[in-house]
Order: C-alpha cells, then sequence, then structure tokens
C-alpha cells in the first residue's frame, strides 16, 4: 500500500525511454539542413530543460556559437518545425514504457493517489509521448515546461499540484530521474524519489541526494 496521496512523475527518462527516437528526430531535423549528427550520448546529456533548450544544445555544439546566440537565431526558428514533424513521425518508434510503469500507475490509482505528470517537455511533445503509450487516462492532471512561466526547477507546477488536490507536502512524492527533479521537489517541500536509468545531465544519481533511489518504479507500492 502506497503512503502518497499524490504522486507526481518525470517523463522522459523516468516513465519513458524517449531519448533513442529524440535523436533520431534531431537528426532527421539537422539532415535536412546538411548538418552534421549528433550521437546518443550527447542527447542524453541534453535532456532535461525542454526540447527547445535540447535544440539549442544540438546547434550550439555543431555550430560552435553560444547558446544565446543560437537562441537568437533564424537557424533555430526554422528548424523548430521540421523538428516538431520529424519528432511526430518517430515517436513511438524506439521510445517504450519503462518495465512496471503501467501497472504501477494502475495500482496506484486503485490506491486512490492522485497522478500527476510534471514535465520540462513542452506541452505538443508531452501529449504525443503520453497518447502514443496510452497512459493519457491514468493521470489526473498533466504539467508540461510550457504550461506555467516557468519550468522545473521552479516548484511553481508541483505547489500548483498540492494545492489543486490539497494535498500537504509530505503525503506527496515526486519520482524523477534528474538533478532538475530533486531541486524541484526539495524547493516544494516534497520528499523524492529517484529512478537510476533515466538522463541525469552525465551526472551520477547519488550527487542528488534523493531520499531514496529506487531500482524499478513498482517499489513505490510498498512505501
Ligand atoms: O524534455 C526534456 O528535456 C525533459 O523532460 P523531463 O522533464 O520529462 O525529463
Amino acid at each position: 500500500m502506497s503512503g502518497f496521496d499524490l504522486v507526481m512523475f518525470d517523463l522522459d527518462g523516468t516513465l519513458v525511454e524517449t531519448a533513442p527516437e529524440i535523436m533520431d528526430a534531431v537528426n532527421d531535423a539537422l539532415q535536412r539542413f546538411s548538418l552534421p549528427e549528433v550521437t546518443q550520448k550527447q542527447v542524453d546529456d541534453w535532456i532535461g530543460h525542454g526540447t527547445l533548450e535540447l535544440l539549442v544544445k544540438a546547434l550550439a555544439q555543431i555550430t560552435g556559437f553560444a547558446p544565446e546566440t543560437v537562441r537568437a537565431s533564424a537557424l533555430l526558428n526554422q528548424i523548430v518545425p521540421v523538428y516538431n514533424m520529424a519528432y511526430n513521425a518517430r515517436c513511438g518508434t524506439r521510445s517504450h514504457l519503462y518495465p512496471q510503469v503501467r501497472e504501477t500507475l494502475v495500482a496506484l490509482r486503485e490506491q486512490r493517489a492522485r497522478l500527476v505528470v510534471v514535465t520540462n517537455k513542452e506541452s505538443r511533445y508531452t501529449q504525443v509521448v503520453l497518447d502514443v503509450h496510452q497512459i493519457t487516462s491514468l493521470f489526473d492532471m498533466v504539467i508540461s515546461g510550457d504550461t506555467f512561466a516557468t519550468k522545473k526547477p521552479s516548484p511553481v507546477g508541483v505547489n500548483s499540484c498540492l494545492e489543486r488536490f490539497s494535498v500537504a507536502p509530505e503525503r506527496a512524492l515526486f519520482v524523477g530521474d534528474s538533478s532538475i527533479d530533486v531541486a524541484t521537489a526539495r524547493a516544494a517541500g516534497v520528499p523524492v524519489w529517484m529512478l537510476p536509468y533515466g538522463y541525469n545531465m552525465g551526472e551520477p544519481i547519488a550527487a542528488c541526494a534523493p531520499d531514496r533511489v529506487i531500482q524499478d518504479i513498482s517499489l513505490l507500492l510498498n512505501a
């Protein structure tokens, strides 16, 4: 039996392994502009601050320009719609739910916990991923990187969930895979558990000092 009334989940690297097809879509877009490809390791380490920021990092790496220069560039504006099309085509081709994700979400719902996604992925991409893996209906609320003016590690999204479902921070849990998730949960006073298999910008997860590291998401059920 889970001791939590509200469980908030990160998406990429926590519920769904998304990086392989994100890399495919980035490389599809780069190819259209005759730019060199990026590697899987680079993409893994760029996930965390949203897709637009991932594209900024990829273009900065390739062109040698500073990220702020890329953010203001025409190239970024041109590549975004091309990436969107590529991602829609790639989504679901090489992503998958991590083991026990669906079963655990269903069981938590049966235990009457509220379930929420809090991701930095922009909502257009979040929706495609949740739909393609048929888990949209398992969540009471979805907060994306562009839902509020600030994204994780700002606690705004987490605080809005606590308020919406009238849950005290200590009765909630944040489950994630990166230092961004730990910082977000800490800023909201919510306990935070980490899964070791996701994307933490190349850093070891122990360095983030979460309350617990769990090897498998089904361990949430015995909390
Ligand atoms: O899209 C990203 O960069 C991050 O997404 P996440 O917050 O679900 O890890």
